[in-house]
């Protein structure tokens, strides 16, 4: 396992709001003639509106991440998947100005069936793994996803500063860790 930082790792204790939003990020990947691909979307409402991400969103009632993340895929850019076929890549926690904001479960999958289209919420694109635009996504996502497109696990804090909402406060620093065996932690889910 390794570990990187860009400053100490402080665990405030909790005296956590109960607003703390738990949400997914799904990432279908494929095999282009031999290059590798990611399905990003870029975002046509909400957080992130105007950047690209992944598929995903809010946990709904009493839905698993798996399940949500299966449901928002197939909302956002309509692509059936099995929840058993997606692989757990991943655990972030957003902070913003100290507190818990977002906790989000990723994933990604190769199995998945259907074209992707453009809905409402979400145009979707088809991304050489190598060519993801980062300068056209949320700050932090350099720090991880290349490691998640690159079959690595992660789990990562991610602190940002200044007030609501999320997306136009400050990326002020992280944690990241690498290599983590989410069945081993009873995590997977
Ligand atoms: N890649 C990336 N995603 C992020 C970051 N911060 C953050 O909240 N997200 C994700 C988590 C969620 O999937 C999504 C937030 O979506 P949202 O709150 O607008 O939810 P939504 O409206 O799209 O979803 P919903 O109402 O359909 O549930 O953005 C980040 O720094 N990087």
């Amino acid at each position: 396992m390794t570990f990187e930082a860009d400053t100490e790792r402080v665990y405030p204790v909790p005296d956590e709001p109960a607003t703390m939003i738990e949400a997914t990020l799904c990432f279908p990947l494929r095999d282009v003639g031999g290059t590798e691909e990611v399905l990003l979307i870029e975002k046509r409402r909400g957080l992130g509106e105007g950047w690209y991400n992944g598929p995903g969103g809010k946990l709904e009632g009493e839905e698993t991440p798996r399940e949500c993340a299966v449901r928002e895929t197939r909302e956002e850019v309509g692509l059936e998947i099995d929840p058993a076929d997606l692989e757990k890549a991943g655990e972030l926690e957003f902070r913003l100005d100290g507190d818990r904001h977002t906790f989000c479960h990723v994933f990604r999958t190769r199995q998945f069936a259907g074209e992707p289209h453009p809905s409402e919420e979400a145009y979707p694109e088809w991304f050489a793994v190598d060519d993801v635009p980062y300068d056209r996504m949320w700050e932090d996502d350099r720090l991880w996803l290349p490691a998640v497109l690159e079959g690595e696990t992660v789990v990562g804090e991610f602190r940002f500063v200044g007030g609501k909402p999320l997306d136009e406060a400050e990326f002020a620093g992280h944690d990241l860790e690498r290599d983590v065996d989410f069945d081993a932690i009873g995590r997977s889910r």
